[in-house]
């Protein structure tokens, strides 16, 4: 795996089909499905963001969303924990199957869902409360009974933020860096035990030292969780992905395959051009 890792949005000198593909150690094999979305529409009132979207996400691995500005790539991965119910005007039509489930289905609770189905977002986002607190607080919320401490350590071990903060644990977690911040926040993710960690560009406010442990993070993370991850970063996606799906203009999924495929060989002409920086 290569070591740089800075975020690369616009530096078109850095893209490239020549991009290390391959980072990790798993099968290229696909297993079992930790996601499927069919026929998935989605709507901000008459403007349609994602149209007619099928595709299997495979459980423990890193799938990668890519793609220009604008083409949807967030509003998919909100739809997968239902995070767009916040949002008034956005409509979904089609099904995202979890757990031999459709999440839209009346009798499902979007609260349970997003603790088996956990998020982190671009910007770091801690509670002002400690680092305990704020690992502690999913756990809170859903009556957990078990050790609390334990599951606070091991959350942060498993965020390799456990050797930084552990004699800090009462202090603010806005004291901390921003990665550190970040991989607070993931703590706070898999402290409830998700299935399934959903990543909204999560490097992309970090500096390069930063962003290359949260991407080192993730590489390990796959191996527990299934990671879905939204970046603007042909690099990252290309060194720490197994499946990339790459969206362009009008939310339409125009290709998905294994990672190395897409950047060394892509079946469509307009995802090698997006991939070598011709447009987007
Ligand atoms: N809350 C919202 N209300 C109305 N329209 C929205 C909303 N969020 C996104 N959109 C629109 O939906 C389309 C897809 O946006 P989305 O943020 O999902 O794309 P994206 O690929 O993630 O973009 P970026 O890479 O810039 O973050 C865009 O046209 C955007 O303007």
């Amino acid at each position: 795996m290569s070591n740089t890792s800075s975020d690369t949005t616009g530096d078109e000198s850095l893209i490239t089909t020549d991009v290390e593909t391959g980072s990790t150690d798993r099968s290229t094999a696909v297993g079992e499905t930790a996601v499927a979305a069919r026929d998935l529409d989605v709507f901000y009132g008459d403007e349609q963001a994602i149209d007619d979207v099928s595709i299997e996400i495979p459980e423990k691995r890193v799938t990668a969303l890519i793609g220009p500005s604008g083409c949807g790539k967030s509003t998919f991965l909100r739809c997968i924990n239902r995070m767009n119910d916040m949002i008034d005007v956005c409509r979904v039509e089609g099904d995202v199957e979890f757990g031999g489930k459709n999440v839209y289905d009346d009798d499902v609770d979007p609260v349970a869902l997003r603790r088996k189905i956990g998020m982190v977002f671009q910007k770091p986002n801690p509670f002002p409360k400690s680092i305990r607190d704020n690992v502690a607080y999913g756990l809170k919320i859903q009556g957990f009974d078990g050790d609390v401490d334990a599951r606070v350590e091991e959350s942060l071990k498993g965020a390799a933020l456990w050797d930084e903060v552990k004699d800090q644990l009462d202090s603010s977690g806005l004291d901390l860096s921003g990665g550190q911040q970040q991989r607070l926040c993931i703590a706070r993710a898999i402290a409830p035990d998700p299935e399934v960690i959903l990543m909204d560009e999560p490097t992309s406010a970090l500096d390069p030292v930063a962003a290359s442990k949260i991407e080192d993070l993730i590489d390990g993370l796959a191996e527990e969780y299934t990671v879905i991850i939204v970046t603007h970063n042909m690099q990252q996606a290309a060194r720490i992905s197994d499946r990339t799906a790459v969206f362009l203009t009008g939310g339409r999924l125009v290709e998905y395959d294994d990672t190395a495929k897409i950047f060394e060989d892509p079946e469509e002409q307009r995802v090698e051009d997006y991939i070598t920086g011709k447009f987007g």
